[in-house]
């Protein structure tokens, strides 16, 4: 796994950074800002999650009589409360850059832009972003301080935006080892609708045809079903307040997925009426599942650059405490960099499968490898 941090003194963000919101984003960057030796001050509306947050070593609560004043401030705030959070530290913190990372970007710019007063408050330190990096569980519980490397952090400045705030907010994502990006609001929030709003649609449309289905159905559940519908576990709360604050790209995509399961339904029915071999059947479902591959294709890999694919190596790991652990620890021994990795369990089984990704050429000899230290290596 890549390191999320270059380490103390390699970073370019000068501290401190306050962080408004210690969920599982907030408390990520203030894990992530730390490693890097930076000074991170935490903020919650919740005294219990900014205390979990501190005590997991995301930031430190400071006494608002002794305190530095941050250089930048992140907003890490659910979508519908970001606007009025970053308006607010743009008025408490007037030597400071205001970022925010919710997952919609047009409504806040609007409603920082509409809000303020240019004469009162200097709007010219506010650019907002969105780091494209996450998980399906909140709180800070959940956070890690990798949860940010490789993984595109867009910088969505507005046109009074000054390009030294937009420099910080960059240099921040930068120095956590993501990819920074910049795009105009709608611009992003278009894209969005189509790779991160849909996909969460999908695996929750998915996911819910699994709630009255019989259990024997259930213990049939392979790799399939969790790859796509990990997201199905997301926050419902959070995750209505970034739909409705993209409410209108999210529409336009949805009414493209429409029209495509109709054009799907159209062969299964002839086929279910007049068989399999019925004219028109076959070829509709074989086009559609060929513009899914040219699609897949056109995912970029996992660090922003061309699509790359993995090869994996599937061990079988006993049910017992530490085992995963001892597995993970052997693949680096081997000298090996897992590249992403996925745990199966079948139900009442003993063994869990850990499909372990790695570059092609790795994959033989750490079979073998694992092989020899007596590890059992299954077919993918
Ligand atoms: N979860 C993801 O995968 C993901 C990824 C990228 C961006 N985001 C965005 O990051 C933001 C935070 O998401 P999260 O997943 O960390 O949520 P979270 O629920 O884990 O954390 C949000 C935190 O904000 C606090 N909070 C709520 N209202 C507040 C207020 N008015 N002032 C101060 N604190 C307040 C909550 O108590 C909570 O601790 C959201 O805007 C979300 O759209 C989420
Ligand atoms: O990996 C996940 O769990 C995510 O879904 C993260 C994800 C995404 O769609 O990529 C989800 C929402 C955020 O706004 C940004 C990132």
């Amino acid at each position: 796994m890549t390191a999320a941090t270059h380490g103390p003194g390699a970073v370019g963000t000068r501290g401190p950074v306050k962080v408004i919101g210690a969920g599982l984003l907030g408390a990520s960057l203030g894990l992530a800002l730390r490693g890097a030796g930076v000074e991170v001050q935490l903020a919650d509306a919740s005294p219990q999650a900014l205390a979990l947050a501190r005590d997991l070593g995301a930031g430190d609560i400071p006494d608002p009589a002794d305190t530095a004043a941050p250089s930048i401030v992140v907003v890490a705030t659910p979508p519908d409360v970001a606007a009025v959070a970053v308006i607010e530290a743009l008025r408490a913190h007037p030597g400071a850059v205001v970022t925010d990372v919710a997952s919609v970007k047009a409504p806040i710019e609007e409603e920082v832009l509409a809000t303020s007063r240019p004469a009162e408050l200097d709007v010219s330190r506010y650019v907002g972003s969105h780091p494209m990096a996450g998980r399906e569980r909140s709180g800070a519980a959940a956070a890690h301080a990798d949860l940010f490397a490789g993984r595109p952090w867009v910088i969505v400045p507005h046109a009074g935006s000054a390009e030294d705030a937009v420099l910080a907010v960059r240099t921040l994502a930068a120095d956590v080892g993501s990819a920074p990006v910049r795009m105009g609001a709608s611009e992003h929030d278009d894209a969005v609708a189509l790779v991160s709003h849909l996909p969460q649609l999908a695996a929750t449309l998915v996911a819910t045809r699994l709630v009255d289905a019989p259990e024997e159905a259930l213990a049939l559940a392979g790799q399939g079903l969790r790859d796509v519908t990990r997201i199905a576990a997301s926050d419902p709360q959070l995750w209505s307040t970034i739909l409705v604050g993209n409410a209108a790209p999210v529409a336009a995509v949805l009414r493209q997925l429409r029209e495509d399961l109709d054009q799907l339904l159209e062969p299964l029915d002839r086929s279910a009426e007049h068989g399999p071999d019925a004219p028109g059947a076959t070829g509709p479902l074989a086009q559609a599942v060929a513009a899914g591959n040219r699609g897949v294709e056109r995912i970029p890999g996992k660090h922003g650059g061309a699509p790359r694919r993995y090869s994996e190596v599937t061990a079988l790991v006993p049910d017992e405490p530490g085992a995963l652990a001892r597995l993970l620890a052997e693949v680096g021994e081997e000298g090996v960099n897992l590249e992403d990795l996925h745990l199966e369990h079948s139900a009442g089984q003993r063994v869990g499968l850990a499909r372990i990704s790695v570059l092609p050429a790795a994959a033989g000899p750490l079979e073998k490898a694992l092989e020899r230290r007596g590890w059992q290596v299954v077919a993918p």
